[in-house]
């Protein structure tokens, strides 16, 4: 059986070669992207000269442990290279994120980085996104309501009845970061995510989709024999 977690190692490790000293770097959430968390830590231990931008608290925590420096989103318009792990990743690299619950302050340091990288084991690689549930992620200011209109939209294109869960953990909501709530949508096959992706964006009370389309400029997936790149 492939060991994952050494295909997680491998991506990171290749993604690392990306590094430049002086860059401030989006670190993004999960057990992948903690692999590269390390290595940044690494290299500032050797003196490296570099700055964090954490999308969750978790790799806030993470980094700081190591001593890595880190950067408020506040305090910086500049990313030079956000590296983060991805749940699903589609031939035209296409993402499902979400996860972990880190979607919303991961797409926002995706976005703004000059280049987002995507590690990620072989597993993650599919023909068509949506064999995992997909994360939206609401406010909890009237989400019944969020989630009507989340159930029309959602019907509008195609996924008419898909079975919509509330994240939750021992018997409690799943709260994010930022205070907010997850929806996991079971969608099946999604055959345009890009369109998907925008009416979501639509709906008041969303704040974002796990769908991170037209935004990743290489995807590196390892398993134990070794990598292969998926280039934008
Ligand atoms: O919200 C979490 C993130 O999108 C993660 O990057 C994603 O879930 C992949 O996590 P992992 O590397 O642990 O499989």
């Amino acid at each position: 059986m492939m060991d994952k977690d050494a295909g997680k190692k491998r991506a990171a490790e290749e993604a690392a070669k990306h590094i430049e000293r002086g860059m401030t770097l989006g670190l993004g959430t999960g057990s992948t992207a903690a692999h590269f968390v390390d290595i940044v830590g690494a290299l500032v231990a050797d003196g490296w000269d570099l700055r964090g931008v954490p999308t969750s608290e978790a790799t806030r925590a993470h980094a700081e442990r190591l001593g890595v420096s880190i950067i408020e989103p506040n305090e910086t318009t500049i990313i030079d290279l956000a590296v983060d792990g991805a749940d699903e990743a589609d031939p035209s690299l296409n993402l499902i994120k979400g996860g972990g619950a880190a979607l919303l302050r991961e797409k926002i340091i995706a976005h703004a980085a000059k280049k987002f990288i995507v590690i990620a084991d072989k597993s993650k690689r599919v023909a068509a996104l949506g064999a995992f549930p997909l994360p939206i992620e609401i406010s909890p200011y009237s989400w019944a309501l969020t989630v009507a209109a989340l159930r029309r939209t959602l019907s509008e294109n195609g996924f008419d009845g898909a079975p919509l869960e509330l994240r939750a953990h021992d018997g409690a909501p799943v709260k994010t970061d930022g205070g907010n709530l997850i929806i996991d949508a079971r969608l099946g096959r999604i055959d345009d995510p890009a369109a998907l992706e925008k009416a979501l964006a639509a709906i008041p009370g969303v704040l974002e989709c796990g769908l991170f389309c037209a935004m990743t400029d290489m995807v590196i997936y390892g398993d134990e024999d070794g990598i292969s790149i998926a280039s934008a």
